[in-house]
């Protein structure tokens, strides 16, 4: 598989601190790639950096390089970069009192010349996506009056709509119950593009993602496949938790339960995690 995104060394200082500290790793075209890791580990800033979403004073403290087919990251324009990068980050819909066509019509916005108009293709495309999250009747309902679980289901069909070489996903499956979580991470893990996403659940990374990264305190500590990742003995060391894996029955898929250990083992994992 040809390599779509190269991430050399890559390293965030903000507020006086490291935020990611000398990453490196590719992504190929096609492939799904699940980032794992505790909280505050460096998931969303390692999206955020990879996506040129970091505000601009933040910029001078990112070092290492992006590459984007073979070209600096740096080196495309925002509209470009919103054709190549189709993205659903958390808190991050200021909606104010658009409708669900309007939010979707957003999705579209990278491929208009100014004051174009929108076509029946437009819109043929618009339920196509929101068909697929099971939202088609939502089309005229105002976003800001659906539930949490539907307004993630609206962004990840927006995201859709967009129809770019690489969808970006924080948490997609925050706010959805598990009938959801399966049929969106189905559906995006089977499309033919290259998928990023941030999963705090394991068991569904490993269901659904054939690569996993795994972050530790702003540094990748293990990038394999999951069978092999959640095997490690790195996973209980990283979540200071004691976890037993095995093959789930149904999907095949590499499986690990986390319990919680007595308090004076529990104190040892943690404090060896954070060594
Ligand atoms: N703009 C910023 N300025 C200062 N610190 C920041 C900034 N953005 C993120 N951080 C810090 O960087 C660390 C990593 O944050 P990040 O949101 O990337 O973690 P995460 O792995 O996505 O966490 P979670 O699982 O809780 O969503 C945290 O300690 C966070 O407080």
């Amino acid at each position: 598989m040809s390599t779509l995104l190269n991430v050399q060394n890559l390293s965030w200082h903000a507020a006086g601190k490291p935020i990611l500290q000398n990453i490196s790793f590719n992504v190929s075209k096609g492939e799904v790639l699940g980032i794992i890791g505790p909280n505050g580990s460096g998931k969303t800033s390692l999206l955020k950096c990879i996506t040129q979403q970091l505000k601009s004073h933040f910029r001078s403290g990112v070092s290492g390089s992006i590459h984007l087919k073979n070209k600096k990251i740096t080196q495309y324009k925002a509209k470009e970069l919103a054709q190549h990068f189709a993205m659903v980050m958390q808190n991050n819909e200021a909606s104010f009192a658009l409708s669900v066509l309007e939010i979707m019509k957003m999705g579209l916005l990278p491929y208009k010349k100014l004051f174009s108009f929108d076509t029946d293709h437009d819109f043929h495309q618009i339920e196509l996506a929101l068909n697929k999250v099971g939202l088609r009747y939502k089309l005229h309902s105002a976003y800001h009056e659906l539930s949490g679980g539907e307004q993630q289901r609206v962004l990840i069909a927006r995201a859709l709509v967009q129809s770019s070489d690489i969808l970006i996903l924080d948490e997609p499956t925050n706010h959805l119950d598990v009938y959801y979580q399966h049929q969106i991470l189905q559906l995006v893990s089977q499309l033919p593009i290259t998928v990023i996403m941030t999963v705090h659940d394991l068991n569904l990374a490993s269901q659904y993602c054939q690569r996993l990264l795994l972050l530790n305190q702003g540094k990748l500590v293990a990038d394999n496949t999951p069978e092999n990742m959640l095997s490690q003995s790195v996973i209980p060391e990283v979540f200071g938790l004691p976890c037993q894996q095995d093959i789930d029955p149904v999907t095949q898929a590499t499986r690990v339960s986390f319990y919680l250990p007595k308090v004076s083992e529990s104190n040892a994992l943690r404090n060896h995690s954070n060594d």
